[in-house]
């Protein structure tokens, strides 16, 4: 069982699908300490020495780079509008910061922009991560990357790693697939994309489904996702390689067009042995055969990919693999599958900074006794017969290798920029596949006979040398077991030649679909079937269900708020218990065209972004308060009363203190206030290009405008954030860095109320005052811990 494999087929629970180490996960066993930890492996470097990735003399230095312990990266979420403010708050405050910063007596290299990626947005840092972690000298930075990446602003991601969805070439209109999705760092570079070149509060045409397999890592899904506050996402939880048909509702008795993508991820489950540098223990379990496994989920993963990308649509496979049994292997054998309907798309101009080297046009297959085989053909048929797929993980003709330009794949080694290895290919969809899947098969079926004939003929040449020494029983019998292991193997083929004539690589949903055109549907009105007879339709969560804008709750939340009919009134769902709804989310239009299409086809975790959430105030002017995540999207859509535009001082007393009263805003934002309903959800802006003039502005680095939901309550207003988010506001706008921990006590200490004398014996109203903003005290904390 490869890393990330089938493990748990379908809609499993647990287990780790991940790639990389997971495969030493969960075993027991006594860990050494990874300094002690060979950092070599036999087998391993035979393998690659063999395979020639790199030049002889170059290969001691790849080696040694895969030994060295990785640098920290990490990637600014470039579609936000303070992307641009978070990098000058990098290269204004840290970079100067870590000019005066020594740890043991020696300097330390200042975070620098990774060269090959768009608008300094993606970072390096030389310090390793456990390192950051540990120092008390970079606490402050550590602190910045933890908030930002909780809040969203940042993503910790390995450099390799965020090179696959850049090719991808994602735009706002596109419908995307990322199949093997979780834990989700190149998901979140996809919707980043979807949303980048959209105007704040405009929401993209398109939309991306984030899948896994494995429904627990679809659930981590869930959280990177909602850091990125997108009505545009949709997780679910199948099998990449029975990923669900999706059927456009067609006029009249034509055959039924599935729905396809513009742009399809296939970061599948491999072994990972590109990523020794973060995951030690792969040089003492790496084995040759560990390919053997993924490689057929791998190439069916893609075949289905295959068929729901639209023609002219571009997808991407990759792996944190070196194994050519995993890359080169894989693309070549299913561009081969589809005859002409895949090209391999030359990428050798974009990214030019980004070092690379060509795919592989020829390699060897190491089974596990350390033998290196030069064809399939050539192998012994014991061997060649053991494993149904075998033929599949050697190159093609060198002649078709060239004619699909699988130089065209990249290769990213460890030495070259001081990175993991990685395989990325980008493919793209030239023609409509129509591929006669039993012709294909007997061409499969003739080369298994063929090898088997070979075979045939190399036991019967043994078995007579051997009758030539009649009286070495020994030999005689040696004869025999040959030929009764070639029968045996040969019976073993016969049985891999009807899997391979009858199913075609086992994948019943090829034969649904050829193209958008279903063969199979028509007349099929039956009720629906899982793909995957095993897998459970049914998910933990309640459904999705949308609601109706025109009456109920919902209805009276819209209007509560006088939200505009800009902001489609289609979109709003919910997850219903007891007949009644704790949160709203919205989607954009294409999301709820497509999940209307897919109706309980699709396994969905979760989609959209949570806009409404039930108060727990009992004399709320409304049952249901704004939630932070959904004020970007809300936001554009809400009447000015809604909207409390506010000076910085008044933005700092809002950061600094516990439920400051209105009586500590300026006049200005206190006359605004008296005409927001008491018990209310307000959003607080601060425009601070507008606001440049302002004296008490420290900072001139911020560009973004600051929209902050808040609580008015009777007498006071208050942030209504996690403390996270909270923490991301106060280091970019005060410049002070404390982490989520520390934000009650620097409340407290600035607050004013603690400051002020002891009260006279209290006039009727003012103890009135001081009991509401006792009961606003209460709701703050409620609703914080609710976030
Ligand atoms: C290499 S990881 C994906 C990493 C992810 N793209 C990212 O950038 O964060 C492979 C993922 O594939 C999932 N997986 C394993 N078998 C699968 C299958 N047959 N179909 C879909 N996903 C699968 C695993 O659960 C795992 O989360």
């Amino acid at each position: 069982m490869g890393r990330g494999g089938r493990k748990n087929k379908g809609g499993s629970r647990g287990g780790k699908g991940g790639r990389g180490g997971s495969h030493v996960s969960g075993e027991r066993q006594t860990y050494k300490s990874f300094n002690d930890l060979r950092r070599d492996n036999d087998n391993f470097r035979k393998y690659y020495t063999a395979q020639k990735i790199v030049s002889e003399e170059e290969f001691p230095v790849l080696m040694e780079a895969m030994r060295t312990v990785l640098p920290t990266n990490f990637r600014i979420t470039g579609s936000r509008q303070q992307a641009v403010d978070i990098r000058e708050q990098i290269i204004n405050e840290f970079i100067p910061y870590f000019k005066d910063i020594t740890i043991e007596g020696a300097e330390i290299e200042p975070p620098h922009p990774l060269e090959w990626y768009p608008n300094n947005f993606g970072w390096q840092f030389t310090i390793p991560r456990v390192a950051l972690k540990k120092s008390k000298e970079l606490s402050k930075f550590h602190s910045f990357l933890v908030t930002e990446t909780e809040v969203g602003n940042i993503s910790r991601q390995e450099a390799v790693s965020m090179v696959p969805p850049l090719f991808l070439d994602v735009r706002p209109d596109h419908y995307v697939l990322d199949m093997c999705a979780a834990p989700g760092s190149k998901t979140a570079q996809l919707i980043e994309a979807l949303h980048s070149g959209v105007d704040a509060g405009q929401t993209p045409g398109g939309l991306v489904i984030a899948n896994d397999a494995d429904y627990k890592r679809a659930c981590m899904l869930v959280h990177q996702v909602n850091r990125l506050n997108s009505p545009n996402i949709v997780v679910t939880n199948h099998s990449g390689e029975r990923f669900p048909n999706i059927y456009r509702s067609t006029e009249g008795s034509g055959p039924r067009q599935i729905v396809q993508f513009d742009r399809i991820l296939c970061d599948v489950p491999c072994s990972g042995d590109g990523t020794t540098r973060k995951n030690v223990r792969v040089w003492e379990k790496w084995r040759p055969d560990d390919a053997y496994a993924l490689n057929p989920i791998q190439s069916k993963i893609l075949q289905r990919a295959a068929y729901l990308l639209k023609t002219g649509g571009r997808l991407v496979y990759s792996t944190c693999s070196l194994n050519p049994i995993e890359n080169e292997a894989v693309v070549a054998h299913v561009v081969d599958h589809f005859e002409g309907a895949l090209r391999l798309v030359d990428v050798s101009n974009q990214m030019p900074a980004l070092k690379r080297r060509p795919g592989l046009d020829t390699w060897k297959v190491m089974t596990r006794d350390g033998v290196l085989h030069d064809s399939f053909e050539a192998m012994p048929l014991e061997t060649a017969g053991r494993r149904k797929h075998m033929h599949k993980f050697f190159p093609l003709e060198p002649k078709r290798m060239e004619e699909m330009h699988i130089d065209r794949c990249m290769r990213i080694y460890s030495h070259l920029q001081n990175t993991g290895g990685f395989f990325v290919a980008v493919l793209e969809k030239v023609a409509p596949i129509s591929v006669d899947e039993k012709k294909k098969a007997a061409a499969e079926h003739a080369i298994l006979v063929a090898a088997t004939e070979k075979a045939r003929a190399q036991a019967k040449e043994l078995a007579e040398s051997a009758m030539d020494v009649e009286t070495e029983t020994e030999g005689a019998s040696a004869t025999k077991r040959v030929a009764n292991d070639a029968d045996a193997a040969d019976a073993k083929r016969v049985k891999v030649d009807i899997a391979a004539a009858s199913d075609v690589d086992d994948d019943e949903n090829e034969d649904d679909i050829v193209d958008g055109d279903d063969k199979e549907a028509k007349g099929r009105n039956g009720p629906y079937l899982p793909d995957n007879p095993r897998e459970d339709p049914a998910l933990p969560e309640n459904p999705f269900v949308f609601l109706d804008a025109n009456e109920g709750e919902l209805k009276t939340i819209l209007d509560y708020y006088g939200v505009k009919d800009t902001l489609s009134r289609n979109g709003f769902l919910s997850r219903i218990e007891n007949d009644a709804f704790r949160s709203v989310y919205n989607v954009s239009d294409s999301v709820r065209e497509l999940m209307g299409l897919a109706g309980q086809r699709l396994r969905v975790v979760n989609t959209g972004i949570r806009v409404f959430s039930r108060n727990c105030v009992k004399d709320a002017g409304c049952a249901f308060r704004l939630v932070c995540e959904g004020v970007p999207q809300i936001l554009p859509h809400l009447p000015d009363r809604c909207v409390l535009n506010v000076s910085f001082s008044d933005l700092k007393t809002l950061l600094e203190q516990v439920n400051p009263l209105l009586t500590a805003l300026s006049e200005e934002s206190q006359e605004r206030i008296k005409n927001v309903m008491p018990s209310s959800s307000i959003i607080v802006r601060y425009d601070p290009v507008a606001r440049a003039g302002d004296a008490e502005q420290p900072f001139t680095r911020l560009t973004a405008v600051l929209t902050i939901p808040c609580w008015r309550g009777h007498a006071s207003l208050s942030v209504h954030m996690d403390k996270n988010q909270l923490c991301s506001l106060i280091h970019r706008v005060l410049g002070r860095y404390i982490d989520r921990n520390a934000v009650g006590g620097l409340k407290l200490a600035n607050n004013t109320r603690s400051q002020e004398p002891a009260a006279e014996p209290k006039a009727e109203v003012e103890a009135e005052v001081e009991a509401k903003v006792e009961a606003d005290a209460a709701v703050d904390d409620e609703e914080v811990v609710a976030e």
